[in-house]
This record gives C-alpha cells, structure tokens and sequence, in this order.
C-alpha cells in the first residue's frame, strides 16, 4: 500500500531545469533571490567557464525548478570562455523552459538585441520577463513590451520587481506549472548544497579539460558523490570522474598518478577559495562503459543529447 501511495506521489511531481537569459545587472541574482525565497547560496563569479550554473532551486506546488544560467554568453575574453560560448547557448537548447530577463528601464540595447537575436533557434517554450518595473512608468512598460515580443515570439511576458517582490509569485507559478512531470532531480535534502556540489564537479572537469584539452575533450563528466563539514570548519569532498575507457582512465590518472594529482591539486585550490574554507578534496576514476549513450549525463552537464 505504501509503495502503491509513494509511486503516485511521485507521478504528480514535476521538475525542469530554467535557464535565466539576461545581460549583465539585469537582475538575476535579485531575481533568483526572490524565486528561491530564503538565503541563496553564493555562487561565484568567478566561474566563467562552466556551461550551466545552478543558481537556485524552488519548490512551488509539486515542482522543483532548477534555475540555472549560462555565463560565458557575454564577451568572451579568454579562449577557453570562448570555445564555450556555443556550448553555453546549448545550454538553453537543453532547458526546459527558457526565461529571458530585460531590464526594463534600459530597455532593449546592444546586449540585449543580441539575446533576442540568439535565441530565435532555440526551441524552446520561452518567457519574456521584464525586470526593475519599480523604476518606470506602465505606459513605457507596455511599449517595451511589445517591441521584444515583436523580436521574439514569447509563450507569455511576465512584468517584475525582483527587488521588491511584485509579480514574483506570478512567475514562479506559471514556472511551476510548466516544467515536464517527473520525479525531483535533487533529494530536498540536498537541495541547499546542490549548487556547490554542482559548481564543485564543474571545477573540476575545468581542470581535467585545462591539464588534457588535447587528449580528452569532453569525454569525461564528474560528479560530487559526498560533501562532509567537519567540526573543524573544513569540508571533505568526494568525486568521481567518468571516463568511458580504460585507456581514458590512465590518461586522467597520468604517469605514477601525476596528472590526477595535479587536477586535484588545482580544483582543491579553486572550490577553496570559493567557499573560503579548506578543503581536503578526494578523486576517484571510474570508467563508465555506457557513459557516451546516457541522456542523464549529457543533461548534467548542460549539453543537449545528440538524437542519433
Ligand atoms: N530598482 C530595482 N533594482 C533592481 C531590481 N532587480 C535588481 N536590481 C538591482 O540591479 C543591480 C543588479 O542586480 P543583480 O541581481 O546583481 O544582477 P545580475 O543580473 O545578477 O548581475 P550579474 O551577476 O552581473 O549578471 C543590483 O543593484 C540590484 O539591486 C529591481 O527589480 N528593481
């Protein structure tokens, strides 16, 4: 009976991931703040390369959504920002929604023009937000409106103050409601270090690319399988890198484990300063034969599953 009850609780679930689209200062840390609804964790800046950042999870009505964005879109300086620029507008390709923020008071600039521009392929169910309504008048808002609905056929246009809440709670229902059916992506107890695990997995795989761009792109993905504080107020991390052959495996572990050793030794650093706490950071490679066919993997990573 038991069993019978938890399996239809789970059907009535729905989960999605959103990507937020939107020009530097538009407001999304406000915004995801205000989504989330309580203390947020701090995800660095500094993080310019990874393809899809989680910044959030909510919980509204039966739905967990996973806000995430992409940086990296916006003036790539170095090379490696840049080869990713592509994989970073794959990332919208990926979610399941796709929400493109404006400021309202700015209206549609260079930045912005090139959002709307960029997305016209992406396929995906898309809204328009309109950000910062606090500091204009309605009749200009309407206008704005139009204009970048006129630029990009938006499913619906939502008008808010991150700031002061208004029309927040509008959005987060019609974002409830419009992610796809299916069980939570992340356990409610891991919901507010999710971020951190995933940012965390993020550095690393930044690392493997950076120590053997040439020999291994893309065909490894990590994931944090555990995340202990510890009395002393540093946090022991765990990871497993995924290969898909054993030849790849002796890559990553390098001569007598000096490659390995070095990826770790540059992740540790990196999530270190981040978190602003030590860090004692544990790497496992596993080869995962199946890895180049699992749609999950490829969704993790903010990548969209090749159909054939
Ligand atoms: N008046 C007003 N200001 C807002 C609103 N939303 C955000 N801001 C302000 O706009 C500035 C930028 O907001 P952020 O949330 O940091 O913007 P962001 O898009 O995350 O910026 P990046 O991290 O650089 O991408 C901050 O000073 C916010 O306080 C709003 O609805 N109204």
């Amino acid at each position: 009976m038991m069993a019978e009850h938890e399996d239809a609780a789970t059907a009535a679930t729905r989960c999605g991931f959103v990507a937020l689209i939107g020009a530097p200062n538009v407001g999304k840390s406000t915004l995801v703040n205000a989504l989330v609804g309580s203390k947020v964790t701090i995800v660095s800046r500094k993080v310019q390369t990874t393809r899809a950042l989680i910044r959030g999870i909510v919980i509204e009505s039966g739905s967990q959504i996973i806000l995430v964005d992409t940086p990296g879109i916006f003036a790539p300086k170095r090379r490696l920002d840049r080869a990713m620029v592509k994989t970073a507008w794959s990332g919208a390709h990926d979610a399941d929604i796709v929400c493109v923020l404006l400021d309202a008071r700015a209206g549609i600039n260079e930045q912005a023009e090139d959002i709307l521009a960029n997305l016209a392929n992406v396929d995906r169910p898309k809204l328009l937000v309109l950000n910062k309504i606090d500091l204009i008048a309605r009749e200009k808002l309407l206008a704005l409106a139009q204009a970048a609905n006129q630029r990009l056929a938006f499913d619906q246009t939502f008008m808010v103050s991150a700031l002061t809440g208004d029309g927040v709670d509008d959005l987060r229902k019609a974002l409830a409601a419009q992610v796809p059916p299916g069980p939570f992506h992340y356990p409610e107890d891991q919901m507010s270090d999710a971020p951190l695990r995933h940012l965390a997995a993020e550095i690393t795989r930044e690392k493997i690319f950076r120590q053997l761009h040439q020999e291994l792109p893309y065909q490894s993905t990590v994931e944090t399988d555990t995340w202990t504080e510890r009395k002393d107020g540093s946090v022991k991390i765990e990871q497993t890198i995924f290969v898909e052959r054993e030849s790849q495996r002796k890559i990553v572990l390098g001569k007598g484990g000096a490659t390995i050793k070095a990826i770790g030794a540059e992740a540790r650093k990196e999530i270190g300063e981040i978190l602003e706490q030590p860090v004692h950071l544990f790497l496992f490679v596993k080869v995962r034969e199946d890895w180049g066919n699992d749609p999950d993997r490829y969704r993790e990573m903010g990548l969209e599953f090749p159909k054939e």
